[in-house]
């Protein structure tokens, strides 16, 4: 029996690896004979960088500008191509991450996506010719304008002067110098893989809905949408091309730059991901798929990567089990999905702290329960 074991990261407890490499154990002691092959997933947005780096991308660490100037140690990754080019993937929460800056009001003005730049710089040095780029867990609320200001752009206010980096300039813009942009950038093809569909400005946009876990109170809510508003403008000015789309919201509005002044789509995060890693392939040689994340709730249920994995493997016929840290939802939502049978690790545990504490062993606890009933 061959037994596809791909689960998401249970974000606060285990990565993807990890909780891949524990369901494996409790899968082997149920199944001495089976094949386990340990396949991480990740929805495109933060995660996709460990997904490839599993898959065989080579990992490469940059020193890059920080979300705030301080300097960040980021990691990227790059695979060259058989057709002589590479694929490098990138991710913005690794250079201008969330978790790299104190979420106050005026942090949330300042912070930028210039790190992120520096990575698509070397990224490009080392002969990318395709760029993936994971989007999520940033942050910056400034377009993606920053990224582009480390690869020439120079964004002007009224008096001809460039802007200070951050969102909180970017409704002082005027004018776009794209006179030094690196002309490499229109030659890469780049790859979007979002966390969320929001658009880019208005009340479901990146400012308001995650303004505030930047730090962003009202006002610099206010401000950051007015931003994004007149960068998108701008943009159209520039391109003709609307930049306001279905999860142009990601990241701070990180694509907008990209969709206006390079060569770049946006696509769904999964299936990006299964694609960049072979997954699809791995799919089609396994008898059975094991797969699981964090929380299995409503949000999930949109097509989160398990889910859109037990589709995936519903359409070639194979049986799909999942394992979660809480389910919380029903079982008929997941058959409805093809998910035949799953268990939770609060079920095993005699606590929530010590399945946190404790999650390995706890799945794959929970993982031989599962399959010895199933
Ligand atoms: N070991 C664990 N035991 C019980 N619950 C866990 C465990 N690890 C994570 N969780 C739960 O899962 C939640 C995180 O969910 P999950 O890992 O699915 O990420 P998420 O926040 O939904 O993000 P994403 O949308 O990127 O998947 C935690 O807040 C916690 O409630
Ligand atoms: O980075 C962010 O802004 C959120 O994760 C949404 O993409």
């Amino acid at each position: 029996m061959r037994i596809l074991i791909a689960p998401d990261k249970f974000k606060g407890s285990l990565t993807a690896a990890e909780a891949a490499a524990a369901i494996a154990e409790g899968a082997l002691r149920v199944y001495p004979d089976a094949v386990a092959t340990q396949f991480p997933i990740a929805d495109g947005g933060e995660g996709t960088l460990e997904a490839a780096v599993s898959a065989g991308y080579e990992e490469r660490i940059n020193a890059v500008v920080g979300p705030i100037l301080s300097p960040v140690g980021a990691a990227w990754a790059i695979l060259k191509k058989a057709d002589g080019g590479a694929t490098a993937v990138i991710e913005t929460a690794q250079a201008s991450g969330l978790a790299q800056m104190e979420p106050t009001p005026a942090n949330a003005l300042r912070a930028h996506s210039y790190g992120c730049g520096q990575l698509i710089a070397a990224a490009l040095d080392a002969g990318a010719t395709e760029i993936v780029l994971g989007l999520g867990g940033s942050a910056m609320t400034d377009g993606g304008s920053g990224a582009l200001r480390a690869l020439g752009l120079r964004p002007l206010d009224s008096a001809g002067n460039v802007v200070p980096l951050g969102g909180g300039s970017l409704a002082d813009v005027v004018a776009l110098d794209t006179s030094g942009l690196d002309p490499r950038l229109s030659a890469a093809s780049f790859r979007i893989a979002v966390d969320v569909r929001n658009p880019l400005y208005g009340t479901n946009g990146a400012a308001h809905v995650f303004g505030p876990q930047k730090g962003a109170d009202e006002a610099a809510v206010e401000m950051l949408d007015a931003g994004l508003r007149n960068w998108a403008s701008l943009l159209r000015e520039a391109t003709g091309r609307d930049v306001n789309v279905e999860g142009a919201g990601a990241a701070g509005g990180f694509p907008a730059s990209f969709i206006g002044l390079a060569n770049a789509r946006l696509e769904g995060g999964f299936a990006l991901v299964a694609g960049l890693t072979g997954l699809a392939g791995q799919l089609d040689d396994a008898d059975l798929v094991i797969t699981g994340e964090g929380s299995m709730d409503s949000q999930s249920l949109t097509g989160k990567a398990p889910i859109a994995l037990a589709h995936a493997a519903r359409e070639r016929g194979i049986p799909v089990v999942v394992v979660a840290g809480r389910i919380l939802v029903t079982p008929e939502d997941l058959a409805a999905n093809g998910v035949v049978a799953a268990a939770q690790l609060l079920d095993v545990a005699p606590s929530l702290e010590d399945a946190v504490e404790h999650a390995a062993k706890y799945l794959s606890r929970a993982t031989v329960q599962l399959l010895e009933g199933a």
